[in-house]
């Protein structure tokens, strides 16, 4: 046995309990502890993860699969998305975001205009995305066998236009979500095409995952921060950074308290990128007033007002029950 199997094995103890035993538990609001078993909150032994595996993300949280989404499908989500950008196809609740530098000048239908669209759950086409077996596959292995699509993007990172403004801030995903237990709740994203450090790929700092939600706001950048860009108030520099070099089709799942972000792009190329965050449909809605996502509660909801033209009735709540989407098992409470 490798070490790794046999630290696992040591971690487990004789307690691995089948994922939907384990996916039931945190419903309480607790996160799954036992006596003999703390260490190995993070992963559900559905047979695919190796030790190894399970070990990374208990430790990392993240793990990379290569070459896990085809070209094919990639190039599918590739025209589907220039057809969104020229206007040729309409989607109801997507959202087009423009990069804050070009904002305010006039939109011209190409994707040199779009920096990302959030909200897809309405294109059966980028959808597939969200429903790919092999995906769901490791999705399982987070979530347990219940699985929502919450939230979903297409990011056309690009190249820089001098005022650093498509570099993305370091941030803690949770600080969007109104839905817990934060274990339960994994991102997929999937290269589109090779990102390096040149054209701003992901950097994450490991280990982060196992720490708190941290206060968000907007950084304090001279050349402009895009709308909802929160970074993480004051994390540790020193903390060891890992540039997530990827090729087309590799696909990173993260946990949703993991602090990373994404660096300038340098080169003149739209840095493409697709994700699906998904969450057990175990998971329950939590009021997030008095706690540090207040702040983001009232952008969202702002937009959301506009959006849904629902006066103030909304609430965020709502806004994610709206867009999610089951993709797997039964729709027990989000
Ligand atoms: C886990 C996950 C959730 C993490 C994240 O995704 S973090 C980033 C989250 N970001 C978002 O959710 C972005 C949401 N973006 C949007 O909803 C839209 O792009 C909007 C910011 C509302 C703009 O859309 P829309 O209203 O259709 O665009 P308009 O061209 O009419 O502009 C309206 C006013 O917004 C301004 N604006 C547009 N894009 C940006 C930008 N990138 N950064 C800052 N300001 C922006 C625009 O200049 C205009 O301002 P005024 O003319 O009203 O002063
Ligand atoms: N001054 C800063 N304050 C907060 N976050 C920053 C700052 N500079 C960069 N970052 C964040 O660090 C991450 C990496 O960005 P950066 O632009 O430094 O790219 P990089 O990948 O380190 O490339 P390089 O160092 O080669 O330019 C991004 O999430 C970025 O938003
Ligand atoms: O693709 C990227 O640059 C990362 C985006 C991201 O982390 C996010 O939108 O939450
Ligand atoms: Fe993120
Ligand atoms: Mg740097």
């Amino acid at each position: 046995m490798s070490r790794a199997a046999e630290r696992l094995k040591l971690l487990i103890h004789h307690l691995d309990r089948p994922p939907a035993a384990l996916s039931a538990a945190p419903t309480s609001g607790q996160t799954f502890t036992h006596s003999h078993s703390h260490q190995l909150r993070y992963t559900f032994d559905t047979g695919l993860l190796t030790p190894e595996q399970r070990l990374s993300y208990e430790e990392n949280g993240f793990i990379l699969i290569k070459n896990l989404v085809s070209e094919n499908d990639i190039d599918k989500f590739r025209q589907e998305f220039e057809r969104i950008c020229r206007q040729e196809v309409k989607v109801p609740g997507l959202v087009v975001m423009r990069d804050v530098a070009i904002s305010k000048s006039e939109f011209i239908p190409d994707q040199k205009a779009v920096s990302k669209i959030q909200d897809f759950q309405e294109d059966p086409e980028l959808f597939q995305y969200c429903t790919l077996p092999q995906i769901l596959k490791y999705v399982e292995c987070f979530t347990g066998p219940n699985i929502m699509a919450m939230h979903t993007m297409l990011i056309n990172k690009p190249p820089d236009a001098g005022k650093k403004t498509s570099r993305h801030p370091m941030h803690q995903d949770l600080h969007y979500f109104s839905f817990r237990p934060a274990d339960r709740i994994v991102c997929a994203w999937t290269a589109m095409e090779k990102v390096s450090r040149q054209n701003g790929c992901l950097v994450v700092l490991p280990g982060t995952h196992t720490g708190t939600l941290q206060e968000h706001d907007y950084p304090e950048w001279e050349g402009g921060v895009n709308k909802m860009y929160h970074g993480v108030r004051g994390y540790n520099p020193q903390h060891p950074r890992v540039h997530l070099e990827m090729e087309k089709g590799d696909t990173v799942f993260f946990h949703p308290l993991l602090i990373h972000g994404s660096g300038m792009n340098q080169t003149q190329g739209f840095r493409k990128a697709i994700s699906c965050h998904y969450a057990s449909a175990d998971c329950y809605y939590i009021d997030v007033k008095g706690t540090t996502q207040e702040n983001i509660e009232k952008e969202v909801k702002e937009i959301a007002n506009k959006k849904y033209a629902m006066g103030d009735q909304i609430t965020l709540k709502d806004t994610w029950a709206l867009r999610g989407r089951l993709v797997q098992g039964v729709r027990t409470s989000l």
